[in-house]
């Protein structure tokens, strides 16, 4: 299994009270799978997706990665995992403003130790596979929010990571542009090697996927297909 959360648990401290978000959560994600997360507002979903990436700990049970506990890792070892073997997208693209396209789909490239030819050359064919390569040169303010969905998504590959971590990444976008950002998506799921799991609070998406699981009351629950 690529990716285990086993009886996960988070909570906040809320005041003198307790804030229970997640609550003995068991998932299991299976090397090149796509699947989403689907919940309400304040379910959890963002928690659970920073727990798997190792953004946030969980008050209790274990995210295993390759069999192990990611949590027993130094700062230095979950840093290079997460530049090395995870990609994030989130709803808002987080693109670095001073820098083109081609620049922050590189800048994990370089940040893993890649030459700059061999970084800017690599980045320059996923651009190309997101339908961006005349905007390259391009910085984020001159691009459409589509547009700068794209370059997050070419810039979350760029190390070929094994497992992809979105955050509404279609939240931001007008509906048909959500859709083509959507069929990327998919489309790179069964291209590449790489599993993804979605948090999106739109269901017409989720229903396109193998599976759904929901998030409620802190449990994670299978959501039947209608499709
Ligand atoms: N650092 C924190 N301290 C205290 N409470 C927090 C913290 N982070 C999140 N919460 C609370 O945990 C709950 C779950 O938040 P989370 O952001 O995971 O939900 P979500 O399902 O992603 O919501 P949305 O769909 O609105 O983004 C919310 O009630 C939120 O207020």
């Amino acid at each position: 299994m690529l990716m285990e959360c086993r009886h996960l648990s988070r909570s906040y401290q809320d005041g003198d009270r307790q804030l229970q978000v997640l609550q003995d959560i068991n998932l299991s994600v299976a090397a090149g799978e796509m699947l989403a997360i689907v919940g309400s507002s304040g379910s959890g979903k963002s928690t659970l997706l920073h727990c798997m990436g190792g953004l946030d700990k969980p008050s209790a049970g274990s995210v295993l990665f390759g069999g192990q506990a990611i949590e027993e890792w130094s700062a230095n070892k979950l840093a290079d995992w997460r530049n090395q073997q995870l990609g994030f997208i989130y709803q808002f693209h987080h693109l670095l403003p001073e820098f083109t396209a081609l620049e922050n789909v590189a800048m994990p490239l370089l940040i893993a130790g890649i030459k700059a030819t061999q970084a800017e050359l690599r980045a320059k064919a996923l651009l190309q596979r997101v339908g961006l390569a005349e905007r390259a040169q391009h910085r984020p303010a001159e691009l459409s929010g589509g547009e700068r969905q794209r370059v997050a998504i070419a810039r979350a590959l760029a190390n070929e990571p094994s497992l992809v971590l979105a955050d509404e990444p279609t939240g931001n976008l007008d509906d048909a542009t959500a859709v083509q950002v959507f069929e990327l998506l998919k489309e790179l799921n069964q291209e590449l090697d790489t599993a993804f799991v979605i948090v999106t609070h739109d269901q017409s998406l989720a229903a396109q996927l193998p599976r759904t699981l929901s998030l409620h009351h802190g449990q994670l629950e299978q959501v039947e297909q209608t499709a």
